[in-house]
């Protein structure tokens, strides 16, 4: 094992997801794992898929028992990574889920988050134009929204390539485990069972202005996104569907090859052959976002349909991804492109 980890927030969703990749990575061994509330607990109480590291303890979170790692995976609620990563020294790779660094924009940060902004790290999606090449010199990581990954890969080639006006319009569904462990009470099983129901309507979610950096960064120019979330009854996968207004003259081959030149060498962003359309099934437990395009030519409108498991490519999966890239070690390490089905 060459590089020694610590998980920060391993009794949660997305330490968790964190925990059950690392376990299968052959370069990165398992050192230390913290908690909250839950510090001095045995992981397994928490995370009992996780057999062969049920025996460990919840140490707290400090910065004590998170130096001396080479990689520190945070996977805390929101405002809690600066303060930590400020107390540990640029020979550790910090990797943040939070989303306090992933704004560029500091007035959108307060607008939609609150508080003061913690400044911008790195952002950890491959994928976009020139991300890698960054990724691979960082110390620190801004992991990105799980929405915003799966909204960002369905448009990025859509106007990197010219193809998009900028009027972006997404619907995007999410099975439960975005929210995080804690109850919440549209969360409780009979609230969410059979049912499909929206929220944060009207501009007012926060992955919003992430969505609008990422996009209007590849537009080359500011560009609007309409976003509403809803909440599935399933525990993992976002399926976002994204339309944006099409220049004028696009036509469905032109689409097509965008995309299929963008995603020809990605490892973990695949283009469905024509016909076959993307479902959160056909990738829960792997880090691939699923694609396929159309042009609606009577709305004149770009259509991406992308499917992600939140928990793997929109979080524990894409941390791990940028780490390896950070760490020097190849990309794919540890990762599968095997979902689990049905
Ligand atoms: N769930 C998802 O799909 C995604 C999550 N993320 C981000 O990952 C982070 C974690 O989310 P998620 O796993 O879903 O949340 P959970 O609620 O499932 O887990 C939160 C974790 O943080 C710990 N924690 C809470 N408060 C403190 C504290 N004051 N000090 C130390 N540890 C604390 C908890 O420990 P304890 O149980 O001991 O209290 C728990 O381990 C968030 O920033 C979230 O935005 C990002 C993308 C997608
Ligand atoms: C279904 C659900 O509630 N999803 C969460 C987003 C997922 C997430 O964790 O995003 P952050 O990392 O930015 O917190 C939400 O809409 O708030």
């Amino acid at each position: 094992m060459g590089f020694r980890a610590a998980v920060a927030g391993a009794s949660g969703y997305a330490g968790g997801e964190i925990l059950r990749i690392l376990a299968g990575h052959p370069e990165i061994e398992i050192a230390t794992v913290t908690a909250g509330s839950n510090a001095g607990a045995l992981l397994g109480a928490h995370q009992p898929h996780l057999r062969s590291l049920a025996g460990r303890t919840l140490a707290e979170t400090t910065p004590d028992t998170l130096s001396g790692h080479d990689v520190v995976f945070l996977a805390l609620p929101h405002g809690q990574s600066g303060p930590l990563a400020a107390q540990l020294g640029d020979d550790t790779l910090v990797v943040d889920c939070g989303a306090d660094h992933r704004l560029a924009d500091a007035a959108a940060w307060e607008r939609f988050y609150g508080g003061e902004h913690a400044g911008t790290w790195p952002y950890g999606l491959p994928e976009l134009p020139g991300h890698r090449e960054a990724l691979r010199s960082a110390r620190r990581i801004a992991v990105p929204g799980c929405y915003p990954t799966a909204v960002s890969l369905a448009l990025v080639p859509a106007f990197a390539a010219g193809l998009a006006e900028p009027d972006v319009v997404v619907v995007a569904a999410s099975g439960t485990s975005g929210a995080g462990r804690a109850a919440k009470p549209n969360l409780i099983g009979s609230e969410v069972m059979g049912s499909v129901s929206a929220y944060g309507v009207g501009g007012v979610h926060r992955h919003t202005p992430e969505m609008v950096q990422n996009l209007s960064a590849a537009a080359g120019g500011p560009v609007t996104v309409s976003f509403t979330p809803t909440l599935a009854p399933m525990s993992r996968g976002i399926l976002a569907t994204c339309t944006a207004k099409a220049r004028p003259g696009v036509t469905a081959a032109a689409l097509r090859d965008a995309y299929e030149t963008a995603y020809a060498d990605e490892p973990f962003a695949d283009l469905l052959p024509e016909g076959q359309w993307p479902a959160t099934a056909m990738t829960l437990g792997a880090n691939t976002a699923l694609l396929q395009v159309a042009l609606d030519e009577a709305a004149g409108r770009v259509v991406v349909v992308a499917a992600i498991d939140n928990l793997t490519k929109g979080t524990g999966g894409g941390a791990v991804q940028s780490a390896n890239l950070a760490l020097g070690l190849p990309e794919e390490l540890g990762l599968t492109t095997i979902g689990v089905s049905p």
